[in-house]
């Protein structure tokens, strides 16, 4: 097994109910420092793998092992430190605490890690507003007092607080028109570029799709999906092939 391996994903079997299997994934592997793109039908089992990849979910069988840990295997405690130190992660709803001004937000994150916050981090939260152009003021602001775009640059500021090698994000464009979803790309491949994380980005929507080492169909790695499209109309034809750009 691959212990170097962003992700190492080994006869994976997870259920939410005994009686309806979600995801059996034989093997499925990400390289560090690259960034993958994976995309499936609504209710296929993408947000499911990745709160596998993240240890908030535990499969039933299998291995998994995120930056050479085996975080299935972890304790409770052990795979939440792990998380907050080694995992950033960007969800649709980006999950700020509403009633906390963003710095509050971001030291929250760094409170987790169990790491003395926050001076050693001053030059690297400079770096972070200004990739993400957020002016520094923003800092003293209530997170419910954001846009919606602003909302979305400090949640990806607090996902990369801790230099995480891991950066997991899911859908996070649906609520973006155009213009935004595509400055909001350039900002997330910049950033990546910037920290050397390895990127697992989740999407519909496969104008986004450009720039990915890798553009993978979870019913490529997912045997229960595969069975899903073998047996259904799921106009899959009006996909693009899978592009297999960098290294697995
Ligand atoms: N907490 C849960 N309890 C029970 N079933 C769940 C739970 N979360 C998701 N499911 C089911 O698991 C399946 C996969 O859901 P998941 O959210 O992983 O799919 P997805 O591919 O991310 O979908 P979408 O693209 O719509 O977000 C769906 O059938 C869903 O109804």
């Amino acid at each position: 097994m691959d212990k170097l391996a962003a992700i190492n994903i080994q006869n994976c079997h997870f259920a939410y109910a005994p009686d309806k299997p979600i995801l059996q994934i034989p093997s499925f592997v990400i390289a560090p420092g690259t960034t993958v793109f994976l995309r499936g039908p609504s209710g296929s089992g993408k947000s499911t793998l990745l709160q596998l990849c993240t240890g908030m979910l535990l499969p039933q069988s299998g291995q998994i092992h995120v930056l050479g840990e085996s975080i299935s295997t972890l304790s409770a405690s052990a795979r939440d430190r792990f998380r907050a130190a080694n995992i950033g992660v960007v969800l649709q709803q980006f999950n700020l605490i509403d009633y906390l001004s963003v710095y509050d937000n971001i030291k929250l994150a760094q409170h987790f890690t169990h790491q003395d916050p926050p001076t050693q981090h001053t030059a690297y939260l400079d770096e972070l507003l200004q990739a993400l152009r957020l002016s520094p003021e923003i800092q003293q602001q209530k997170a419910n007092a954001l846009s919606v775009g602003q909302q979305q640059r400090v949640a990806i500021l607090r996902a990369l607080i801790n230099r995480p090698k891991l950066l997991i994000v899911d859908e996070p464009t649906s609520a973006l028109d155009e213009a935004a979803k595509t400055s909001f790309m350039e900002t997330l491949f910049t950033l990546q570029r910037m920290t050397c994380c390895t990127l697992l980005f989740v999407s519909h929507d496969m104008r986004l799709t450009k720039g990915f080492d890798r553009v993978v169909d979870l019913a490529d790695i997912d045997d229960i999906s595969t069975a899903a499209v073998s047996t259904a109309d799921t106009g899959l034809n009006e996909w693009p092939n899978t592009s297999i750009k960098g290294v697995q």
